[in-house]
């Protein structure tokens, strides 16, 4: 695929002009050691508003310690972290929230029973009338949430259907939504197409975009480089704790993104060893990342 093709939902595919704006959040050769284990190390990283920004990795490479700093949930043992250019250490999640740093886990923290829209206002509930008669505005609630999802191009039938009836893709969308609501600057995923299907994966990308084209800077963490490629601005790939490739979309193809994944050095010595096997037929296995993979089976944690 070339840097112009269109992906999912046409989202999002062509080459963005240079990079004008001051980066809300930047590393700088920053690292992070959990007593002897040094779990990062030598990481820059800027991330731009109106830009997607893709960290890629295999397990282990660092990107949950990566993403812990920035969101506030760690603190990094070496080199510099800012927030506007200013250096930054946070020791709370909430420090981070309020300079606008939002992260969307994987395991979404939602109240399965309750209705899409409590979910969306869930610990920020609007109220109305004076104390100590004040009490939950839910139309409100109702009419903001629903203003809001669409304003994001999500249509949900009805918002008070307890929102674990909704898909997986779904529910990382109104999370997406509820970020951008509470006035997210920069929007963290943590692999948020890692168990969805092909389809779905196609509506949250949809998604990331839009929260990209509302201003916001995105990092995209994803083991998938088809993924990352369909939205993504600029690439970082981890391995083993370091920065393997720093590359804006213009430097790098997505077969280029997808050997960096596969590790090409590493899938000739598998061949080796597997050629000892008996029952496997080592001619059968790829000479390299097999591009033709469909997307689903590259994704997805082991
Ligand atoms: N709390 C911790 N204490 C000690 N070592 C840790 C801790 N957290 C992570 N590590 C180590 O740091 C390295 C990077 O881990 P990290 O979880 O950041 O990688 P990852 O890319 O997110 O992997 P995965 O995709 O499997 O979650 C690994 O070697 C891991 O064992």
């Amino acid at each position: 695929m070339t840097s112009k093709e269109t992906g999912t939902h046409g989202a999002v595919l062509e080459d963005k002009a240079p990079e004008k704006d001051a980066p809300v959040v930047e590393l700088k050769a920053a690292g992070k050691a959990y007593g002897n284990i040094r779990a990062l190390h030598g990481v820059d990283l800027k991330v731009f508003p109106n830009q997607v920004t893709c960290v890629l990795g295999d397990n282990g490479a660092g990107k949950s310690t990566l993403i812990k700093i920035i969101s506030g949930l760690h603190q990094h043992t070496e080199g510099e972290f800012l927030v506007d250019g200013r250096p930054v250490r946070f020791s709370t999640p909430r420090e981070a929230l309020d300079k606008g740093i939002a992260t969307v886990y994987q395991d979404l923290a939602v109240v399965p029973l309750m209705p899409v829209w409590r979910n969306f206002f869930l610990g920020s509930e609007m109220t109305k009338g004076p104390w100590p008669l004040r009490r939950l505005d839910i139309e409100q609630m109702k009419k903001t949430a629903d203003h809001e999802l669409r304003e994001m191009g999500i249509v949900l039938d009805d918002l008070e259907q307890p929102i674990g009836t909704l898909s997986g893709g779904q529910r990382q969308c109104v999370a997406i939504a509820r970020a951008v609501y509470f006035g997210a600057r920069v929007l963290i995923l943590d692999e948020p197409t890692a168990a969805l299907g092909v389809k779905q994966s196609g509506v949250v990308l949809k998604y990331i975009a839009a929260a990209r084209d509302r201003g916001l800077g995105v990092i995209f963490i994803t083991h998938n480089p088809h993924h990352a490629y369909m939205v993504g601005d600029h690439f970082s790939v981890l391995r083993l704790g370091t920065m393997e490739l720093n590359a804006s979309r213009a430097e790098v193809s997505l077969e280029e993104l997808t050997n960096h994944m596969a590790g090409g050095a590493e899938l000739a010595a598998l061949k080796h060893e597997l050629s000892t096997v008996r029952g496997v037929d080592v001619e059968e296995l790829p000479e390299e990342a097999d591009l033709t993979a469909p997307v689903a089976s590259a994704e997805g944690k082991s």
